[in-house]
């Protein structure tokens, strides 16, 4: 028979895709198993079920496909259309433990499932068998990981790192036996392991080459617009969102995380119970545990009646917490600790735990590893909510999207106001829009679009059923966002109120005091009083009393010396303001 290495390399010649490219490997490797198998004494009491690849370079998912022993291969994305089944679905998980366990060493592994057991082996001159790691190995990290593989039958599965150039790891292939005489035992992959290793590596250039297979996917209602990016993330996204594992969407802000959180939860058999949102942003660290868990009466001072959390509400459905990092490591203790254990308790609760049936949804802007480098985030919880990590990618690596959701946003604005109307954008307003480098990602889109239709719309008299964008209603709406004078007030007040935040957030909590965000008004006092004088900014505002009260001068006073506040608290040592108060200067002069 035709040597394997060989075989393989003639087929990935042939491929144009990642599934093509993944096929080929599989068929090959699944092949040198079956006769590896055959070869030894668990010849006539085991079968080779199949194999799996996961492409998941770095932060998410780029590829899945998996192929059934002696079956045709079936890539992830077609295996629900192909059998129209649920079955081809749940082995398309992998074994996060594995995978942690690769990410820490680059090596083989393999697993013993009844013993619960997984063995790294050092890659290179030991094939797998032969651990250097000693043979205790490492149990898996949750008994749902174990209950997975023995839902399917499997007992032994060896799983190969695809490294590329420079030991980078980009994924990796897993094999799956059932064998349960060999129980204990190093089953075949000793006698495999450097040649499937072989394999991978002769694998690995096309896999992490290739294009994935184009797909006519079409839009949804939750998930309007279905570019290349996002169409090769699909078939990963779909077995992911059907599935019980805690799935982890990451993304620069503004990408539409959220929305395929949704999206997720309208695939999954949850899709008629709750869909729960926790933004971490918005939720102070003290109050963490209480908004995720709920509270008892009395559980704290002000807890005058229970109050159900976010877990409670999303109970039977799925619950999306959002901006993650955002967690502080108390509240981390405690989700680890129900996607672990599954069960929880309300602040305040005494007696049994209650049963958490929810399915997690994790949001994040932030590159997690960097904040579990730093300590600020557990590396068990990092590793226990990055089993189906999918990455969202910027809006700008999605230029085939963009014109496409200016048209879906313009549209979804104008039928509200006419059900039966139309709109269209212009060509050179679609070109102009795919030439911006969208920092603010769909939600800056979104915005733009908004003001470019309002301004559209009074062109045409606000009575246009058919209506059209032109270049001219966008370059205006784009001014707007360059400009910041030209921008609504209340845009301008929101963008400075996320710069407090943001500030607050890097100092750290109590650096900054709620109520030095007061000192707006002291800007808007001292700016008018540079302006116009101390009496005529004060008259500006409506508060002519004051001078004739001769209130005034203290009120500024007052005011000037909350901007000081605040300059210190910034750690700034000079207050530009300090004069308006200190030399009686009334005008800007
Ligand atoms: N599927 C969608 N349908 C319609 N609009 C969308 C969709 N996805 C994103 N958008 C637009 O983009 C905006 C941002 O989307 P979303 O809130 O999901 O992003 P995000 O990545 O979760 O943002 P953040 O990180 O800031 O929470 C939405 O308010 C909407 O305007």
């Amino acid at each position: 028979m035709q040597d394997p290495a060989i075989r393989l390399m003639v087929m990935l010649m042939e491929t144009g895709s990642f599934e093509e490219a993944a096929n080929a490997t599989l068929r090959v490797m699944l092949e040198l198993t079956e006769q590896a198998l055959a070869a030894t004494r668990y010849g006539r009491h085991g079968r080779i079920i199949r194999g799996m690849i996961h492409l998941r370079p770095e932060e998410g998912y780029r590829g899945l496909a998996v192929l059934e022993a002696g079956a045709a291969a079936r890539p992830s994305g077609a295996a629900g259309k192909a059998d129209g089944t649920a079955g081809m679905v749940t082995p398309l998980l992998a074994s996060a433990t594995a995978w942690q366990l690769m990410v820490e060493h680059r090596c083989a592994i393999s697993i013993d499932v009844n013993l619960g057991l997984l063995t790294p082996h050092m890659a290179g001159a030991a094939p797998l068998g032969e651990s250097e790691l000693g043979p205790a190995g490492r149990a898996f990290n949750s008994a749902e990981s174990q209950q997975r593989f023995l839902g399917r039958q499997a007992t032994h599965v060896g799983v190969l790192p695809l490294l590329g150039p420079g030991r980078v790891l980009h994924g990796m292939i897993s094999l799956e036996a059932e064998c349960p005489a060999a129980t204990g035992q190093e089953f075949i992959w000793r006698e495999c392991g450097e040649r499937l290793q072989l394999l991978a590596s002769q694998a690995t250039p096309y896999l992490i080459a290739l294009p994935p297979r184009p797909s006519e996917q079409a839009g949804d209602k939750y998930l309007p617009v279905v570019g290349a990016s996002l169409a090769s993330l699909l078939p990963a996204l779909k077995v992911f969102a059907r599935q019980e594992e805690t799935l982890l969407i990451s993304g620069p802000t503004g990408v539409g995380k959220s929305r395929l959180a949704r999206w997720c939860h309208e695939q999954s058999s949850r899709q008629r119970e709750a869909f729960e949102v926790l933004d971490l942003m918005t939720v102070p660290e003290d109050l963490q545990m209480a908004e995720l868990f709920g509270w008892k009466k009395g559980a704290f001072t002000g807890a005058v009646r229970d109050n159900p959390g976010a877990m409670t509400r999303a109970e039977g459905g799925t619950l999306f917490i959002d901006e993650i990092d955002k967690l502080s490591l108390k509240a981390q203790a405690g989700l680890l600790h129900v996607l672990e254990e599954r069960t929880y308790r309300m602040l305040g609760e005494n007696g049994a735990e209650r049963r958490a049936d929810v399915r997690f949804i994790i949001g994040t802007n932030a590159n997690l590893q960097t904040s579990v480098r730093a300590g600020r985030f557990r590396e068990d919880l990092y590793y226990r909510i990055k089993v189906l990590p999918i990455a969202l990618p910027a809006l700008k690596d999605r230029q085939d999207e963009i014109a496409r959701w200016a048209r879906y946003m313009a549209d979804r604005r104008h039928r509200e106001r006419y059900p039966e109307g139309q709109v269209r954008l212009t060509g050179a307003a679609e070109r102009l829009l795919t030439t911006q480098p969208w920092p603010g990602n769909l939600r800056q889109l979104d915005n733009i679009v908004r003001r470019a239709y309002a301004l559209a719309l009074v062109d045409s008299g606000e009575t246009a059923q058919a209506l059209t964008l032109e270049v001219h209603h966008f370059q205006q709406s784009l001014s707007y966002e360059s400009d910041p004078a030209a921008q609504p007030l209340t845009e301008v007040l929101s963008t400075a109120a996320r710069a407090f935040v943001s500030e607050a957030q890097a100092r750290g909590p109590g650096a900054i005091d709620l109520d030095l965000a007061d000192s707006f008004r002291g800007f808007v006092l001292a700016v008018a009083t540079r302006r116009l004088g101390r009496d005529e900014a004060f008259r500006l505002f409506g508060r002519e009393s004051l001078i004739k009260s001769r209130n005034h001068s203290r009120t500024l006073r007052r005011e000037v010396e909350r901007l000081e506040a605040l300059y210190k608290a910034l750690g700034l040592a000079d207050c530009p303001f300090s004069d308006l108060v200190e030399g009686g200067s009334d005008s800007e002069g």
